[in-house]
């Protein structure tokens, strides 16, 4: 591992770094960052959470002249969350130095981006069709841009932005540096990529797996119509700090935060259909630990960093391994551990094996608690709360009020009481959620029929390519879901503080 401060990097970045609280660069930030500097054309791939923010924000932010007003620096992100964190970390890059960032996005109005494009920013972080209409509008000028930075280029080329991307590059001087980021870099899509850009520099971080290994992956084998209770009993058992679940619609996300609010948890949904203000608040709010469960489209989600995110659940198993891995990779950041369970229905295990294959990695198979077990297991944790609660020792005038209970009242009575009220029993309020078709049957072992409508269950004839139809290798009792109720102190299932509404 390298220091910062052996980087060749100016002492005034270096103190806005130091204050950031890094010390040490990540490998990709110590294989693109002097690289950068030198003005190569760079494409980075490095496993989530790893720091590639950083990895081009540093080149990016020594490069600024802070005596020229002009935009010097453009990074284009897929989404307007993404714009906006990008933003907030060049300018913590940027703070000794005192660069000017701005960041422009859709929904927002477009005349006051108008009047803060006028205070001379120097770098400018935008998503593709914002940045369009300002260059259309002539209010944005590139002649000027000597760095262009694409982070998740690939999610941008995959959504169609390709024209968009391909207009606004021609808008920026060809004699600039080129910087390309993503965690994943399908080949199809570097070979695009290699076109905008002058013999750049491929830094791939190389790594045995494409996930990171401080995230355990599970999947749960089930169909259709039970899915939704076995999440809602993994979340009691698992206890996450703050999960992110992913649907694969945005009509699923709406129906699955509102079944979880039913249900009485604290989740709100996330995705491209809602207005900016919305989506700014439900983020905030999640950060803040206001709302415990965020439920997400693929997009919306993407690149985000979120500390306290330990758990990802994918309701639906995702299309493409890509997606999975920026999915899961909303957890296990910058060197925590994180939890991933994905849910697949038995049509769908063909994708499973897509899925691993191409993340070399796999997933351990977790047999899901039985109501009963997740009672059980919400019971540990009550009793885990009580005995570090009383461990704790700052009960103040509580103890009065239990000695004044004491005297009326059995003790183990008591407790049981307490414990009673810590758990939530299942109160099985009917939910509803769509069925949604499972994705087309692929390779891998999975169901060979046709991949019409499913009502779940009936045909599947396959077996996973390691032969074990049913997923077994949990009964010896280290699955999470049984391994998370023992509370045995690993890391990720520690009790966290998930709430649910009273009543
Ligand atoms: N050198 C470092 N030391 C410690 N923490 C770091 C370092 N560099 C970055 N981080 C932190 O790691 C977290 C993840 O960084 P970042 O968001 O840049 O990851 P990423 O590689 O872009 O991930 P993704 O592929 O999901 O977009 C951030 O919270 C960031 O502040
Ligand atoms: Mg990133």
């Amino acid at each position: 591992m390298v220091k910062f401060s052996e980087l060749n990097i100016s002492e005034t970045t270096l103190k806005s770094v130091r204050r950031m609280g890094f010390e040490e660069a990540t490998p990709i930030q110590e294989g693109t960052i002097r690289l950068g500097m030198e003005g190569k054309d760079i494409i980075g791939q490095a496993q989530t959470g790893t720091g590639k923010t950083t990895a081009f924000g540093i080149p990016l932010i020594e490069k600024i002249d802070t005596k020229d007003g002009n935009v010097q620096g453009l990074v284009i992100a897929p989404t307007r969350e993404l714009a906006i964190q990008v933003s907030e970390e060049l300018y913590r890059l940027g703070q000794d130095k005192n660069v000017r960032i701005l960041s422009v996005y859709g929904g927002q109005e477009i005349s006051r981006q108008i009047r803060a494009l006028k205070n001379r920013p120097q770098i400018i972080v935008g998503t593709p069709g914002r940045l369009l209409d300002h260059i259309n509008r002539r209010t944005l000028k590139l002649d000027n841009v000597n760095t262009l930075i694409l982070d998740e280029a690939d999610e941008m080329l995959n959504m169609g932005f390709i024209e968009d991307i391909q207009t606004i590059m021609s808008s920026v001087p060809e004699d600039r540096q080129t910087l390309l980021f993503s965690a994943t870099m399908p080949d199809a899509i570097r070979r695009i990529a290699e076109k905008f850009m002058k013999t750049p520099e491929i830094v791939k971080i190389k790594s045995k797996e494409m996930t990171v290994e401080n995230i355990e992956q599970f999947y749960v084998k089930s169909v259709e119509r039970e899915k939704f209770d076995i999440l809602s009993r993994l979340i009691n058992v698992q206890q996450p700090e703050l999960a992110i679940i992913f649907g694969r619609t945005k009509r699923r996300v709406d129906e699955l935060a509102k079944a979880l609010n039913i249900r009485g948890y604290v989740a709100e949904g996330i995705h491209g259909d809602l207005s900016q203000a919305k989506r700014m608040s439900v983020l905030k709010q999640f950060k803040a630990g206001k709302v415990d469960i965020l439920v997400a489209t693929d997009v919306a989600a993407r690149g985000l960093d979120i500390s306290g995110v330990s758990h990802v659940y994918n309701f639906d198993i995702p299309q493409d391994p890509e997606s999975y891995v920026h999915r899961i990779g909303r957890t296990g950041r910058a060197g925590k551990k994180g939890v991933a369970v994905t849910f697949v229905t038995p049509r769908e295990m063909g994708y499973l094996s897509i899925v691993e294959r191409t993340t070399k990695k796999k997933m351990e198979a977790l047999i899901p608690p039985t109501a009963d077990e997740a009672v059980l297991g919400q019971k540990r944790v009550a009793m885990e709360q009580l005995q570090e609660m009383t461990e704790k020792n700052n009960l103040g005038d509580y103890r009065t009020f239990a000695a004044e209970m004491l005297e009326k009242f059995d003790a183990v009575d008591l407790i049981a009481a307490a414990l009673k009220t810590m758990t939530k029993e299942p109160e099985d309020v009917p939910v509803s959620i769509s069925e949604e078709r499972p994705l087309p049957s692929r390779g891998g072992g999975g169901y060979k029929g046709k991949g019409g409508r499913s009502s779940g269950g009936g045909g599947y004839k396959g077996s996973r390519s390691t032969g074990s139809g049913r997923p077994s290798s949990s009964r010896s009792g280290s699955g999470a879901g049984r391994r998370r109720e023992g509370g045995s102190g690993s890391g990720a299932g520690r009790p966290g503080r998930t709430r649910r509404h009273e009543g």
